[in-house]
């Protein structure tokens, strides 16, 4: 049983926090937000996560898992202390360091005896110095030393726990092969693979990782928009090229491009590291670029398909970023509803869990409704933006009765092209031929 300070309750420390108390550390997770760590007390979950409330639940009980807004007192309490807090998107588009920075005085201020500082969240390379530095400086008892680790997170929302207790690789970062050894053992009751490394490897590993798979999203959309120029399936080239062992069939899923609150900052972060190290990271910029692009697809099928938006009712399928999260961050649904809007469009939203945050960030005309059905209830067209279970399971059948004219543009490419066919809906997908209830036809029909 180790004693674990996290500092941040955001996804990543909440998450990383339970599941380190989960296999029998006593965790106490701190946070500068009071509101939030009260209502974690409660055993309110901020954020919508599979799972969680549960875990959280349990292990409050079992008395491993405890929540402070008393930052220092946290610190002072245990031996290992990760942090977890945001980096997000400064407004050059570099990570914003500030949170890092007062997490590192903060713990410098309560250095009460030798501990382990480990980095859980994602930073530039050589950020472990700095917050080695940040600490030395602000240490309150000279003589009380300290190592840092480097241990970056890997899970995604949706599947953030079965992430964290089977993680790929547990990477570590360190220059102490002491300190690399206590957090190697940390993670051995999880299934993982421990990788150790120096630490501004482990450092880079993470924007590496997320850069790669945002690097293959954007090529499997530039190759779904030739597809389409070509009479080619995007859907079979992907399955085609992913039979290879070489490729691999992961991340091959082709639509309007990557959100949340990691791909898009961590992008463009790197892109930042590169040019600050003095190399032109082209390729970078070029994923970053195609992204950018791809969700206002979109808007260029409505116009193919329904000519001007001004006085149409389009419903919305979908606002999260991706499905099985309420999180919001850099959503293609914040790009395209603006931009129905201005063009004269009503927009009829439908998303299972995130609606009130997208309350929070969307334009207040956009309406809301409770189910799928009601929100295609006599609209001109359909555009799905998340593929949700709710729409994955729609009723085709009743859903062409109940809209105004059945057209369907799908952003994440959720049914195959016979079935809306059959179903008599003119669709429109990601990288494969539009279809008509007369048949396949490459350019659309007007209404
Ligand atoms: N969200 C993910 O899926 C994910 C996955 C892997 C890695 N990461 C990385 O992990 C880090 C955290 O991400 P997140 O989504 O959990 O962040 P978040 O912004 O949702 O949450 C961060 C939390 O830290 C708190 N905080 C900020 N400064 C603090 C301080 N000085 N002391 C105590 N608490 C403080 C904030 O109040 C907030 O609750 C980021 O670097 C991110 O890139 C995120
Ligand atoms: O084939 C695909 C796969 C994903 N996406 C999109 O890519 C985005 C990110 O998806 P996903 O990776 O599943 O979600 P995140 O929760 O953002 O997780 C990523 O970002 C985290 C934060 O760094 C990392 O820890 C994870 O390993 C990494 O997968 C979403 O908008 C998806 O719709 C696609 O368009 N096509």
């Amino acid at each position: 049983m180790r004693k674990i300070t996290v500092i941040g309750t955001g996804y990543v420390g909440l998450v990383s926090g339970t599941c380190f108390a989960e296999v029998g550390n006593r965790v106490i997770c701190c946070d500068v937000d009071r509101n939030k760590i009260e209502r974690l007390r409660r055993g309110e979950i901020p954020i919508y996560e599979p799972g969680l409330e549960e875990l959280v639940a349990k292990n409050m009980q079992q008395e491993r898992l405890y929540f402070t807004s008393e930052v220092g007192e946290a610190i002072e309490a245990s031996d290992i202390i990760y942090i977890a807090v945001g980096t997000p998107m400064s407004d050059t588009g570099e990570a914003d360091m500030r949170y890092v920075m007062s997490a590192a005085k903060k713990i410098g201020e309560h250095l009460n005896n030798r501990k382990i500082i480990v980095n859980k969240s994602t930073v530039p390379v050589g950020t472990a110095e700095l917050v080695r530095e940040v600490v030395q400086a602000n240490k309150k008892y000279p003589w009380i030393t300290f190592d840092v680790v480097s241990n970056p997170e890997f899970l995604r929302e949706g599947s953030a726990i079965s992430d964290c207790m089977n993680m790929d690789r547990a990477v570590i970062g360190s220059d102490n092969a002491e300190a690399a050894k206590v957090i190697a053992e940390l993670h051995a009751p999880f299934n993982t693979r421990i990788f150790t490394t120096d630490l501004e490897s482990a450092e880079m590993i993470k924007y590496a990782a997320n850069t790669f798979l945002a690097t293959k999203i954007s090529f499997i959309n530039a190759i779904a928009n030739v597809c389409e120029r070509v009479g080619a399936n995007v859907i079979d080239v992907a399955e085609g090229m992913g039979l290879d062992s070489r490729i691999g069939n992961k991340f091959l899923q082709a639509g309007i491009g990557y959100g949340g609150s990691c791909f898009p900052k961590d992008t463009y972060a790197l892109a930042h590291i590169a040019d600050k190290a003095g190399y032109d990271f082209e390729l970078l910029k070029s994923v970053i670029k195609t992204n950018q692009r791809q969700r206002f697809i979109i808007m260029d099928k409505l116009r193919e398909s329904v000519g001007g938006l001004a006085g149409k009712q389009v419903a919305v399928l979908g606002l999260a970023f991706k499905p099985n999260t309420d999180d919001m961050r850099y959503a293609p649904s914040l790009s395209i509803i603006p931009e129905l809007l201005k063009q004269g469009a009503s927009v009829r939203a439908f998303d299972p869990i995130a609606v009130e945050s997208a309350r929070r960030e969307l334009p207040h005309e956009v309406q809301y409704f409770k189910s799928v059905e009601q929100a295609v209830a006599g609209s001109d067209v359909c555009v799905i933006l998340t593929e949700w279970k709710d729409v994955l399971d729609m009723d085709l059948d009743l859903i062409r009765q109940i809209m105004k004219h059945p057209i369907v543009i799908d952003g994440r490419n959720c049914f195959d092209l016979q079935t809306m066919q059959r179903s008599g809906f003119e669709y429109h997908s990601i990288g494969r031929a539009s279809v008509n209830a007369a048949g396949r036809d490459r350019h659309s029909v007007n209404f």
